[in-house]
């Protein structure tokens, strides 16, 4: 499972690390003092080691062939650790990066991941934060197994939530965030200051992007192209790209930052209640409630279907209509509702560079057979629409698979196209992992804590 070619230039400047990279201050308003004198604070990539011949766009599942000359001498190289938590809302993961130094004037290389992931997240545990702090004391019990003991002290562990704990009253999501400082507190591990935050959508698009980004080699190649991000999670949906055209991007939806000597403008924007989890609810009308309906329906549903449904923490009556009618079209109308006027259209999207798409994207296009779970491969908009018709106009032929996909191919369908205005062959590239690596932002987050990128 082992990845090892990613190369970086360090930089041999050192400071004190802040994880709060909700507060990315610039360069220089943060502290001089060397507190941490071990892991390189800034990661440049390998001019020398890239490949002119290298095109990214042509074979993105490849890393850069120059990349992978660095195989040999990695066992004899100093190596460091980055333990980066994701508190998502249908789960918590763990990613454990090794990094490689082969000697100073040399470059760190991703060496490879660690991942493991729990369910339910840590929102399910809103009445019970104690428990909640117990299933990151578990993963973090596979950092101790996983980095070895001398590096435990060096080792920095960040925990960053996304929409699940966005979605909770503030006082209830504060009590999950203690719990998580004191299991922190008692680990071994390097714990920098503010390593445990609920990370805004704005930064969960934009370190999606670098992932990306970073591991089709997009990055430090020489072509400015990049890639797009398309991530539907349990509770929030992030979009980014870099547009082709800055001058007609206003600056107020447009974030720049800095990252291998470059400075970045992209378009990214997270929304929050239209994730894959969220949409269900809105759907079936559980979120705006008011206790007098006891069972949500839905045409999405198979008719016979009934079953209680949890999410964050709240348990739902749901069921298909028993003697009204289900399919395509009438799921379609209702699940319209959901994205009308909460999604809007970025600008550009169309005919704009290759978007990858990953999380409950990937997960429904295997579960409904759209591409192979090992593999991934390209789809266009049009194929889960194809899909998404077949799914719900036989849905008993795919009831076992699961009662909800139907719903779940419909939204993502209206999202693509009505939320985001992409064309029905606009080409999707769905992965789980690139070269090994789980693509989410948790990667981008971790080069992040290193070399602050200085988003704004
Ligand atoms: O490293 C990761 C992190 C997440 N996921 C998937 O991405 C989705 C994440 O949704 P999450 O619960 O994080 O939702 P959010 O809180 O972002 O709305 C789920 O399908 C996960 O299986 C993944 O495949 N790899």
């Amino acid at each position: 499972t082992y990845y090892r070619h990613h190369r970086f230039v360090p930089h041999y400047r050192y400071r004190e690390h802040s994880a709060n990279t909700e507060n990315l201050l610039p360069e220089a308003a943060q502290p001089a003092t060397p507190t941490y004198p071990v892991i390189p604070e800034v990661f440049h990539p390998a001019p020398e080691s890239l490949h002119p011949a290298q095109e990214p766009d042509q074979s993105p599942e490849v890393a850069p062939a120059a990349m992978v000359h660095a195989l040999a001498p990695l066992s004899r190289g100093k190596v460091f650790y980055g333990v980066m938590f994701d508190a998502g809302s249908t789960g918590t993961r763990i990613h454990i990066y090794k990094f490689i130094q082969k000697d100073p004037v040399e470059l760190p290389v991703l060496d490879n991941e660690l991942y493991h992931a729990v369910k339910p997240g840590l929102s399910a545990y809103k009445d019970t934060p104690e428990e909640g702090g117990n299933t990151v004391r578990q993963l973090l019990k596979l950092a101790q197994k996983t980095v070895p003991e001398e590096e435990w002290k060096q080792t920095p562990v960040v925990l960053k939530a996304t929409a699940g704990l966005r979605l909770l009253p503030e006082d209830k999501a504060n009590a999950l965030l203690d719990e998580v400082r004191e299991v922190f507190a008692e680990s071994p591990f390097f714990i920098p200051k503010n390593s445990v935050s609920i990370m805004n959508g704005t930064n969960e698009g934009i370190l999606a992007w670098v992932t990306v980004n970073f591991l089709t080699g997009h990055l430090y190649s020489n072509t400015k192209r990049t890639v797009g991000i398309l991530d539907l999670g349990g509770g929030s949906t992030q979009i980014t790209f870099l547009p082709k055209s800055q001058s007609l991007t206003p600056n107020n939806i447009c974030l720049r930052f800095n990252m291998f000597n470059h400075t970045y403008q992209v378009y990214t924007h997270s929304y929050l209640g239209n994730g894959l989890y969220a949409a269900r609810l809105a759907t079936l009308g559980a979120l705006r409630a008011d206790g007098k309906i006891p069972v949500f329906t839905s045409s999405c549903l198979p008719k016979k279907f009934q079953e209680d449904v949890t999410f964050g923490g709240i348990t739902y009556k749901v069921s298909g209509i028993p003697d009204g009618y289900a399919g395509y079209k009438l799921c379609y109308h209702e699940v319209m509702k959901v994205i009308k006027g909460i999604v809007h259209q970025p600008f550009e999207v169309k005919g704009s560079s290759v978007f990858y798409a990953f999380s409950y994207y990937f997960d429904r296009a295997v579960e409904s057979g759209l591409i192979d779970g090992s593999r991934g491969g390209m789809v266009e908009v049009r194929d889960f629409k194809k899909r998404a018709k077949e799914v719900c106009n036989q849905m008993t032929k795919f009831r076992a698979i699961s009662p909800f996909l139907c719903m779940d191919m419909t939204y993502i369908t209206c999202l693509l196209k009505e939320g985001f205005g992409f064309k029905d062959n606009t080409v999707l590239q769905l992965a789980k992992k690139v070269n090994n690596v789980e693509t989410s932002w948790a990667l981008g987050a971790t080069f992040d804590h290193f070399r602050n990128l200085n988003i704004h």
